[in-house]
């Protein structure tokens, strides 16, 4: 473990990280006014390195993770910092997001229906990836899709490479879009909710896929779910957003067996995660609802919902700092947490218990 150097930076990887996000905002532009989606977020993903984004919908998962991937739409106004492997993303110019994107990021999203095209076989649509990016002939994309579809576990792909995304289970699209994104090689991966539309065993092998490029290949995942169950299936690290904000980061063990940002505790007791609901299937919900951001912009923005709220809350944002782990005293940069009144641990420190 790191110790702290300054506090409210990120969890920092002991090699230079493959992506750094610095003081992230973006707000749009609507009919209505500008809506604040993300505020200084702060985040590090180091090589091969697999973290889970969680939060309820509205949270700014999508925005922040789009944002990463220089996706956002026109309306969107971004501030802070992107650095993939050194190349600043937020304010770069087109054709360096061009090049950027499918060879050092790529992005897979929630609905592949949406984002195959229905009259292109996936052999087609995988090869133009890498006859674009990769310059290959016509012929050799078409065998590198072949390779492509077998690496993320496509029976027959040599057949399949000539189906139109109709012709596939929802399972196997999601797949034909993983081997889409990894055709170049890149960097990160950005997967949002790549599993939620998909049953329990389809989910499985989805993530197992991920596994595979990340062990094979070394790719770096951000994964984007409202599925704790998935986070602790395969995150490294895990980083929980509430109201366009980082409420808590920390390693997924360390997340799960001691949560401290309140909003983490409520949501894991709203989860039907394995071991957190010995003896009861009913599954307690969080109260309230997420706040607009641009509301209560100097407050902890879960005060309204919070069982530990007091005046200090109401009054000033608490900034994303390390916690100390149970049975120490020095904090570590691993376990993060907004929060002015931690939940207690088995051996909290005193001035950490709630008011
Ligand atoms: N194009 C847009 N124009 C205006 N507001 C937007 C736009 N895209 C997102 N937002 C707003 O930004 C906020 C964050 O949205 P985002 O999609 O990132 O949430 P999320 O946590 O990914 O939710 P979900 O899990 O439902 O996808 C929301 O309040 C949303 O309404």
């Amino acid at each position: 473990m790191t110790t702290v150097e300054a506090a409210g930076t990120p969890a920092t990887a002991v090699t230079a990280p493959v992506l750094e996000v610095r003081d992230l905002s973006v707000s749009f532009t609507t009919e209505g006014g500008t809506v604040s989606a993300v505020d200084r977020v702060n985040l590090d993903l180091a090589s091969g390195e697999i973290v889970g984004m969680v939060g309820e919908s509205g949270c700014g998962k999508s925005v922040t993770a789009m944002s990463i991937a220089g996706l956002l739409p026109d309306s969107a106004r971004t501030t802070g910092s992107v650095r993939l492997r050194g190349t600043e993303l937020v304010g770069a110019r087109e054709s360096v997001l061009r090049r950027v994107r499918g060879k050092e990021i790529a992005y897979i999203f929630q609905e592949p229906m949406t984002s195959l095209n229905p009259v292109l076989t996936v052999g087609r649509q995988i090869g133009e990836v890498l006859q674009v990016h990769e310059r290959m002939s016509r012929r050799a994309a078409r065998a590198r899709a072949v390779e492509l579809l077998a690496l993320v576990g496509i029976p027959s792909p040599a057949a399949r490479v000539d189906n139109y995304p109709h012709q596939l289970s929802g399972g196997m699209r999601q797949r034909v879009m993983i081997a889409m994104a990894v055709a170049c090689g890149p960097k990160v991966l950005v997967a949002d909710e790549p599993t939620t539309a998909l049953d329990v065993t389809v989910q499985a092998g989805i993530l197992q896929v991920l596994r595979d490029m990340r062990d094979r290949l070394g790719t770096t995942i951000l994964i984007i779910t409202h599925d704790l169950g998935v986070i602790a299936d395969i995150a490294d690290r895990v980083l929980v957003m509430y109201a366009g904000r980082v409420a808590e980061q920390a390693p997924v063990t360390d997340l799960f067996a001691h949560p401290r940002h309140r909003y983490t505790a409520g949501l894991l007791s709203a989860s039907p995660t394995p071991g957190r609901h010995a003896g009861t299937d009913r599954l307690s919900e969080i109260p309230g609802l997420v706040p607009v951001l641009s509301t209560q912009p100097d407050a902890c923005t879960f005060a309204d919902r919070c069982p530990a709220v007091d005046e200090r809350c109401r009054e000033a944002a608490p900034p994303l700092e390390p916690v100390r782990p149970p049975g120490t005293t020095a904090a570590t940069t691993d376990h993060l947490a907004a929060c002015w009144h931690p939940c207690p641990t088995p051996r909290t420190q005193p001035e950490e218990t709630s008011p």
